[in-house]
């Protein structure tokens, strides 16, 4: 799914208003009806609801909120940010329509303001996507007046003063919501860690906008649905074989990090991998083949790093389909010059990962030596040291975009919303996962089941995006039997589920 920038969704209004074609004020009637149906599936007629409203078009979703949420017997009580003299010309429509059923209240000072309770909701709808600069007087007065109340906080399409694709000040006010339901694209603001206060939990509720212009609108960024991911999963032929799946090489502990590895090579084998060999210093050998018979061990000369193999009759790089490497590898200088070696010598893309990529960062000739459509999955700090600091989240995805191109390789930035950077520019947001995966070991799992998937002969940019989600989804499953706050690595390998 894309996702559009502010100016994008100003024409894709303009185009479902032209090709529908329907009156903009009934595109009005409809995104809020929208917003009115979440509401109340989770907020029964009970609820008192205050619902601010600004004098722009979202503050005309408020009012029309207010009318329609009456219409169902809810309790409402309506505030009027009037900030200055204009109002739009679809929120003075549904201020005529509103003042037949209520009077609104007028906030023009301090004073106006209601006190909210705990039990209140308020519903935001003062500035919206169209905000050009920062909520200043009396708007930025009732922000944080609401900031500072019990009441909950519903955001209709963004949260007040929040910029949709651009970063705000650190000194901006913005509404601080419980959610944000948002009309029919995600926001790239909503994505973004810097953000999260100013999000809440946020929810897509489809207003039927012009698909056409949506096809054809250019954006480098997406956002990864369950619909799209299911389209790159590949079935299994009937009658295939191990061989059909590929010979995975994990590449992966040190001594006191063997568990890295023992979590990778699980998650790779619940991947699909057809064959997987498991490379661990000398004294994780017992230890992987007692707890993943499944997996070929092919133990390191090293007792305790990674340093090259000991059977150096054995296989070559090159009989592998895919490798994969950084789990609990450490940052020794042998390990870092069997990297070296591993990167000279296979040619196909490689999975780099956890220590790996600090090795990278502390040699950054090795950058160079990656294989064209390589994955590196760097957590944020991971990527810092690959690169630099950044000012803000927007700052950062222009890295993160830079270095993909750059570089010809795929980068999987991790946290909540996983980046996935392709080289050809674009950026694909992960829609699966849950905080309870911020635990260790989660990323070791994402390490081993890319590499299956690498294994399997799906192609790199289909397999990180296809990856990302089927580990977040695993995340999610997991939370759901566990609870967020017990789950661990292992969790999220068993519940790696393929068919969905
Ligand atoms: N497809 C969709 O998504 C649909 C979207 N719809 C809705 O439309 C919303 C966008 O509406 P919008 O363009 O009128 O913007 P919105 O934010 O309400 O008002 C901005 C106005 O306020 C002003 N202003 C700017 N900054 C300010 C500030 N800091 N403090 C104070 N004032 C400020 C600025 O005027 P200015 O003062 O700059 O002349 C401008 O006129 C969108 O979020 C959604 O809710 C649906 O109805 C239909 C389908
Ligand atoms: N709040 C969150 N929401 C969604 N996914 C998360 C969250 N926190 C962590 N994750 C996921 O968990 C994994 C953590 O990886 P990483 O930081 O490398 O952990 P480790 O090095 O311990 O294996 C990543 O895939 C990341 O996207
Ligand atoms: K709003």
């Amino acid at each position: 799914m894309k996702i559009l920038n502010v100016e994008q969704i100003r024409q894709l209004d303009q185009a479902t208003i032209t090709y529908e074609p329907i009156a903009p004020i009934q595109l009005m009637e409809r995104a809020s009806q929208a917003f009115v149906d979440w509401f109340m599936s989770r907020y029964d007629a009970f609820t008192p609801v205050k619902v601010f409203c600004g004098l722009g078009n979202n503050g005309g979703d408020g009012l029309a909120i207010a009318r329609l949420l009456l219409q169902a017997n809810y309790i409402v009580e309506v505030f009027v940010v009037r900030y200055a003299p204009r109002e739009s010309d679809d929120f003075a429509h549904n201020h005529r329509r509103l003042k037949l059923l209520i009077n609104p209240h007028y906030v023009e000072n301090p004073g106006d303001m209601p006190t909210l309770r705990q039990r209140d909701v308020v519903i935001d709808a003062i500035l919206g996507s169209g905000i050009s600069r920062p909520a200043e007087g009396l708007v930025k007065m009732v922000i944080e007046r609401i900031n500072r109340a019990p009441a909950q906080v519903i955001s209709v399409d963004i949260a007040s003063g929040l910029q949709a694709n651009q970063p705000n000040q650190s000194d901006d006010v913005t509404i601080w919501p419980d959610h944000t339901v948002t009309f029919d694209l995600p926001k790239l603001a909503l994505l973004l860690p810097g953000n999260a206060r100013s999000v809440g939990e946020w929810h897509m509720v489809d207003i039927g906008l012009n698909q056409r212009f949506i096809d054809q609108a250019p954006t480098p960024y997406y956002y990864t649905t369950e619909a799209e991911a299911r389209l790159l999963l590949r079935r299994r032929e009937r009658f295939s074989n191990k061989g059909s799946f590929g010979h995975a090489l994990l590449l992966v502990g040190s001594y006191g990090k063997i568990g890295a590895g023992v979590l990778a090579a699980k998650a790779c084998l619940r991947s699909g991998v057809g064959l997987l060999t498991v490379q661990t210093p000398g004294c994780g050998y017992v230890v992987m083949q007692t707890a993943v018979p499944e997996a070929m061990c092919r133990p390191d000369v090293d007792d305790r790093l990674l340093t090259g193999p000991s059977d150096v009759d054995g296989p070559s790089l090159a009989d592998y389909a895919a490798i994969g490497v950084g789990p609990g590898i450490g940052k020794a200088p042998e390990t870092a010059r069997f990297l070296r070696e591993v990167l000279t010598n296979f040619s196909k893309p490689v999975v780099v990962d956890a220590d790996a990529l600090n090795l990278l960062s502390a040699n950054k000739d090795l950058i160079g030596l990656l294989p064209e459509n390589s994955i590196l999955t760097p957590h944020p700090k991971e990527f810092e040291r690959l690169t630099q600091r950044w000012q803000n989240d927007y700052d950062k995805l222009e890295l993160l975009r830079e270095f993909a191109q750059r570089q010809q390789v795929v980068v999987v930035l991790k946290g909540a919303h996983t980046a996935v950077a392709l080289p050809n520019g674009e950026v694909h947001f992960n829609s699966t996962g849950n905080p309870g995966m911020s635990t260790g070991g989660t990323g070791d799992v994402l390490t081993g089941l890319l590499t299956a998937l690498l294994a399997q002969g799906y192609d790199p940019v289909e397999a990180a995006v296809l990856g990302v989600f089927a580990h977040g989804m695993a995340g999610d499953k997991a939370a759901q039997v566990r609870g967020q706050i017990g789950l661990t690595a292992s969790d999220v390998v068993e519940s790696l589920h393929w068919a969905w």
